[in-house]
């Protein structure tokens, strides 16, 4: 009988998502066993500072990549979303299962039920700087309050702090049985959702045929073109630095549909674009994507960003 060990987090959502990677493994090969190596990241233990002057992405995935390159599990389970656009060497990424809803969800509190509804001033807590640019963009009034930790403890400070609400992924919470606590679900239209946002990454060793096999039936078609499509976006526009950005591709008819956004944090000024294309040409419409949006202010705004002060270089 074979087995694999599988690296996650220790939150409640990287646990979910892990352990519903194992679940499905086992559905498509019976009998193998899995077991979970569970491990705290850097991500996990900055919890005061504010996620963006931290270093933000690669965070909550660096250590656990650390785990399978040096063989102290076979596979991997993140959340596409917290990945940076580059993989270390030796890691692939095996498999893409079909994407959750993607998009954002408002979570009132308060009697508070739409972001459109808020009263002027209102507090909404969040510690995504695209979430706060997209917000601030079209409700220029509303104040953002940080508000980090994990899904559960983000949602219990926008209490404690008695903001009128917390805007968080539906994916997350949807995974966490939490619907309940979403007053409006927010359309791509509105909120863009982040790039890989509602997709689970299953990472392992290139090299390792036998994992790799094991993982190739987890992989949705429709999901991995979506997910090229946005990851190319983001890598010509990453620059090392975090910044609001968003993207987000739909896939129909042999077409992708990609969008993108990138911001200053307060909404001031927003670039948005959007192309279509073949599936074949997906990752091409990424980085023309990104083209467009720097020759039309993107560039500025990244600019900007990496000399503020407290952002990583
Ligand atoms: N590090 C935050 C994070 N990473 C992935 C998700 C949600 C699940 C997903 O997008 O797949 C979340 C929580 C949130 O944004 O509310």
């Amino acid at each position: 009988m074979t087995s694999v060990r599988i690296a996650t987090r220790q939150s409640p959502l990287a646990l979910w998502q892990a352990r519903h990677v194992g679940a499905l493994l086992k559905s498509h090969h019976p009998g193998l066993e899995v077991s979970f190596v569970e491990m705290t990241t850097e991500g996990d233990r900055f919890l005061s500072a504010p996620l963006s002057s931290v270093g933000g992405k690669g965070l909550f995935v660096k250590e656990i990549e650390q785990a399978l390159i040096d063989g102290r599990a076979d596979i991997a389970v993140h959340s596409l979303k917290d990945m940076t656009s580059e993989l270390p060497e030796g890691l692939v990424l095996a498999a893409v299962p079909e994407r959750e809803d993607p998009r954002d969800a408002f979570c009132g509190t308060a009697g508070q039920t739409t972001v459109d509804a808020l009263p002027q001033g209102a507090r909404i807590g969040t510690s995504s700087l695209r979430r706060s640019c997209i917000l601030r963009s079209r409700r220029p009034d509303l104040e953002i309050v940080s508000v980090r930790g994990n899904v559960q403890t983000r949602l219990a400070k926008t209490k404690e702090l008695g903001l009128a609400g917390a805007l968080l992924a539906h994916a997350g919470l949807k995974r966490l049985g939490l619907e309940h606590v979403i007053t409006e679900v927010l359309s791509a239209d509105v909120s863009l959702p982040a790039v890989g946002q509602g997709v689970l990454a299953i990472q392992c060793r290139g090299e390792d045929a036998r994992v790799c096999g094991l993982l190739a039936p987890l992989e949705h078609a429709t999901t991995r073109v979506a997910v090229t499509a946005e990851r190319a976006l983001l890598a010509k526009l990453e620059g090392g630095c975090t910044v609001p950005l968003a993207g987000h591709a739909t896939v129909s008819e042999g077409q992708v549909h990609l969008r993108g956004l990138v911001g200053r944090p307060d909404g001031a000024h927003v670039v948005r674009g959007e192309v279509r294309g073949p599936v074949a040409k997906a990752a091409e419409l990424g980085e023309a994507l990104a083209d467009d949006l720097l020759s039309r202010g993107a560039a500025d705004i990244l600019r900007d960003f990496a000399r503020r002060p407290g952002s990583r270089p």
